[in-house]
């Protein structure tokens, strides 16, 4: 299956809506309740993980899903959209949210990211808090959301385990 039979219509992650977490086996919370790297998990379940970048770019708020209800207003916000390989396999399709205000200092990084994990950045700084974990059930596809904060300045992230996705 190639990575672009598998790309996930955007407006699914802009219409997110939540899933009781009652209703998560073992199994599925373990991996979408994971508050360590998604990378790091997923590298116990291959040889290799990559990541490849489909967009990265700033967008205005307009062009923001329910997203916008959970970051603070900003002038844009950096969008930045992957595939992540297990091996040669796509297993989670990611999207990050990033209010421009959050991508002073160090956080600048963040826009330069390329082909490097997101997860390679985010674990390596102490000052990394998950506000919430919240986690969905689109078309037979497990996702989560998070929100994080880096020294207090929040980014949302959305992560939605592909069908080849050890999750399974
Ligand atoms: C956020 C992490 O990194 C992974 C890589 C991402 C990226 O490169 O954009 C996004 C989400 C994750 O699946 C993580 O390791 O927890």
């Amino acid at each position: 299956m190639t990575s672009e039979t598998l790309l996930i219509p955007n407006w699914k992650i802009r219409d997110w809506y939540s899933t009781q977490s009652d209703s998560l086996s073992k199994p599925v919370a373990d991996w979408l309740l994971e508050e360590d790297s998604m990378t790091r998990r997923c590298e116990r379940y291959c040889h290799k993980v990559t990541v490849q970048p489909l967009f990265e770019g700033y967008i205005p708020a307009s062009s923001l899903g329910n997203e916008l209800s959970e970051l603070p207003t900003d002038k844009r916000y950096w969008v930045r959209e992957v595939f992540l390989f297990g091996d040669t396999i796509p297993w989670i399709w990611a999207r990050t949210v990033v209010p421009e205000k959050t991508l002073s200092g160090p956080e600048q990084q963040l826009i330069e990211l390329g082909d490097t994990p997101l997860g390679r950045y985010l674990f390596s700084q102490s000052a990394l808090e998950r506000d919430y974990i919240q986690v969905s059930l689109h078309d037979g596809l497990w996702g989560r959301r998070s929100r994080l904060r880096l020294s207090g300045k929040p980014l949302l992230l959305t992560e939605i385990f592909l069908p080849s996705s050890p999750l399974y």
